[in-house]
């Protein structure tokens, strides 16, 4: 238990409050005294009707457990009706657009990547924040998009043979990203400024310009000679950078030491699903992480090898216009925030000797601290438009969403900021919320500044909701189906009817890979093509190499082409994907898929539990590193749960999968001197256990949520390590 200090009918925990009195209220032009008292106005406000929110989707999910155990039809008209009977299907409002006003560009106008970084990690969180620009060359270098055949292997100590690989692939992109109106960038043998053009030296002496002099926004330093040209092409910025002098400047004929691409445009910085903060400490660490971002303060000590340094924040990039003016361009990412959703509580505050929902402390104290931003107190601008920024997560439904918007109608009044100044990002991550999409927009038209499908939240919700309908399709197959490219689709089309392009971004769901960046080329082409101006990845190397897609694609103008035909797909988005007949998996893929789904289970539960670490690379079966979070923890348990509650598998089947796996994953983590290991002593490793519930009871967590059972484990496991 915490020390707390009481404030009306609110006690909060002394590490909290020290840090928000002492450190985020003050130069926010709020009052200790008026903050703690809306505070408790709010909690008195919301928590009802939080818990209201909270019963409806059990009441819910108990009236579609009581029709598939009654065996009654799960597809067509029937299925349909029922879901629109009991409530869970609405009618689709009239026509409407949002009215989000005071969007940064990033959001409203432009196309790239977004990253998500956990918030509670200070070094990935600066270099998320970072992240604008990432070099074209080293992400080229060290990853699979180059071979690496003949000799091209990725070496720690220069390879120049692969060098001399990525240089010629990034001069192809060139050809690409600046058009010439003579001969390839391969060719070039110098780019010079000429007056107020460009002028590119082919390898046979003759001189090439741009074929869109427009392109070219400026340079550094000096006309005669740049060290960096800069240019745009479908709205993003690039630089040529050179230096004859230069390790690799040195070997190219042109002088050219890299090309940095404008890359991650936007990062949401995540308090929930890729973080594990289960009380007061926890959460407190977390909002002076935002804290420091916010003011620029962030900083953290790095070692690379015999090298120290400081981690901080990146100034603005500073250029001389081709008209001799000088222009800056954002040198950081526009900040997110994601908020935990309406689930959670958390004792870091208790109102009436209760915990208080998690969302609801989140939304206040994280747009306090965002405050600071818009004070222009801190060393950076993030949104020079006004605005907050907050993903809200795991809503499901409109209700929910109206929900969010009024509390923060309420946040806003407390910390006297505009009507509207917090701005939401609506995650499309739940079934309730996918089928009534176009509601959900509605409840928070003036707010809404992004949907995103968060297909892994989906695919875990998709299964809870239906557990008893049937055995799902084996997990490969279900990214496959009919229900995931409607919702997909139709998530697209409805962001345009309700007149997102232009307005707010519409996303797609992370790469969930992060070492396999060709085959992320190969298929993440697919979401600007699909429409979506913006799309999660996992690391700064994805974002620089997923920019290259905005090159390649116009999104506005495949939104354009896309806006006059409106999908629904509400037919294909219900139809629940089950195997189709039980008897087509052999014993030898059902084992595989067991083990598969119990050697990631236990290889990020292990870590969350007994480390706090809450998004960890875990390799799977075929020894491929998977990004795990919470949402992809939730498919894997709910997919055991669902074959065990159809008996495709039995529990010993699962137990002894368990016991061979944390051999493997202990063995897999031998090398970490913090880790704590789970065998042999299987029994008392509470992380252990933690997986065996998550699978075991997987079926009456509420949505199929890993949340609780995870919170729970790690506050054991915390006291455990206290008491040692
Ligand atoms: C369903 C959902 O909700 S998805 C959203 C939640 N998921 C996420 O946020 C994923 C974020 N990604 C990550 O946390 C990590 O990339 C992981 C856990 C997947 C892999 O991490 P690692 O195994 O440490 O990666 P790896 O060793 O390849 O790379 C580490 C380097 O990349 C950087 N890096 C990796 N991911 C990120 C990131 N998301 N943001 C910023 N930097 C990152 C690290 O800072 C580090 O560089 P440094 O040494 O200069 O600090
Ligand atoms: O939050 C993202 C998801 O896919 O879930
Ligand atoms: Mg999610």
């Amino acid at each position: 238990m915490h020390n707390y200090t009481q404030y009306g009918r609110m006690q909060v925990a002394k590490v909290l409050e020290h840090f928000i009195n002492a450190q985020a209220l003050p130069g926010s032009g709020v009052e200790e005294q008026t903050f703690w008292h809306g505070f408790e106005a709010i909690l008195a406000k919301f928590i009802e009707p939080n818990k209201a929110l909270l019963e409806k989707r059990a009441t819910l999910q108990a009236k579609i457990n009581a029709y598939h155990h009654a065996g009654k039809a799960a597809t067509g008209k029937p299925y349909r009706s029922f879901l629109e009977d009991i409530g869970y299907l609405l009618p689709e409002p009239p026509d409407f657009t949002i009215e989000t006003d005071n969007v940064d560009a990033e959001m409203a106008t432009m196309a790239g990547p977004q990253l998500v970084v956990p918030i509670n990690n200070a070094r990935y969180a600066l270099n998320a924040a970072n992240s604008r620009w990432g070099s074209l060359y080293d992400a080229l270098y060290g990853t699979d998009v180059i071979s690496t055949d003949e000799g091209a292997e990725i070496s720690h100590r220069f390879n120049p043979v692969r060098g001399e690989k990525v240089i010629q692939a990034a001069r192809e992109w060139l050809n690409t990203l600046l058009p010439l109106n003579s001969g390839t960038h391969q060719q070039a043998v110098s780019y010079k400024i000429d007056g107020d053009a460009i002028a590119v030296t082919l390898a046979d002496g003759s001189i090439s310009t741009l074929r869109d002099t427009s392109q070219w926004r400026g340079y550094q330093g000096s006309a005669e000679a740049p060290t960096a040209l800069l240019f745009v092409h479908n709205g993003l910025h690039f630089e040529i950078q050179i230096d004859a002098a230069h390790p690799i400047g040195k070997t190219d004929p042109a002088g050219v030491k890299d090309i940095l691409l404008e890359a991650a445009l936007t990062t949401i910085m995540d308090c929930e699903d890729s973080v594990a903060a289960v009380d007061a400490e926890d959460k407190t660490q977390v909002y002076a992480n935002w804290l420091g971002l916010m003011q620029g303060t962030l900083s953290v000590e790095m070692k690379k090898g015999d090298t120290t340094f400081e981690r901080k924040m990146n100034p603005d990039r500073q250029y001389t216009a081709p008209d001799g003016n000088s222009l800056t361009l954002p040198g950081r990412s526009l900040m997110f925030v994601r908020n935990v959703g309406h689930l959670m509580t958390n004792d870091a505050i208790l109102f009436d000797g209760e915990e208080v929902p998690e969302g609801i402390m989140d939304g206040v104290i994280t747009t306090l601290i965002a405050k600071h931003d818009l004070l222009g107190s801190g060393r950076f601008t993030n949104s020079r438009a006004g605005s907050i920024y907050i993903v809200k997560p795991k809503m499901h439904g409109p209700e929910e969403v109206a929900f969010s918007d009024a509390l923060f109608g309420e946040i806003e009044e407390l910390l006297g900021l505009q009507p509207f100044t917090l701005k939401m990002g609506i995650m499309d991550e739940e079934r309730r919320t996918s089928v009534n999409l176009k509601a959900c927009i509605a409840a928070a038209k003036q707010r809404t500044v992004f949907i995103n499908t968060g297909f892994l939240d989906r695919t875990g919700d998709e299964i809870h909701t239906s557990m008893l309908a049937g055995p799902f399709a084996d997990k490969a197959s279900l990214k496959t189906m009919p229900w995931i490219q409607a919702y997909e689709k139709a998530n697209v089309s409805t962001g345009l009817a309700c007149g997102l392009s232009g307005k707010a971004q519409i996303g797609k769901g992370m790469w969930p890979v992060p070492d396999q960046m060709a085959a992320m080329m190969e298929a993440k082409i697919g979401h600007p093509k699909s429409g979506a101006n913006t799309a999660w990845v996992p690391s700064p190397t994805a974002a620089t190499l997923h920019a290259l897609h905005y090159h390649q694609v116009d999104v506005f103008k495949v939104q354009k082409d896309l806006a006059e035909a409106r999908f629904n797909g509400i037919d294909d988005i219900i139809t629940i994907p089950l195997l189709a007949d039980r008897n087509t998996l052999t014993k030898e893929q059902i084992q595989r898929e067991v083990d598969n789904n119990v050697q990631g289970i236990l290889g990020y539960v292990v870590r969350w539990v007994h480390q706090g670490i809450g998004c960890s690379k875990v390799p799977d079966i075929n020894n491929t590193g998977l990004m795990e979070d919470r949402a992809t923890l939730r498919i894997s348990s709910q997919h055991l749960a669902n074959w065990l509650d159809h008996e495709i598998i039995s529990p010993d089947m699962v137990r002894a999968s368990l016991a061979r796996m944390a051999k493997l994953v202990d063995e897999q983590n031998a090398g970490d001197p913090d880790y704590i290991p789970m065998t042999p002593d299987t029994a008392s490793s509470i992380g252990f256990q933690a997986a065996s519930e998550l699978i075991f009871k997987g079926a009456e967590q509420p949505s199929g949520y890993t949340e609780p059972v995870l919170h729970q484990k790690r506050k054991e496991m915390k006291a455990l390590l206290r008491g040692r």
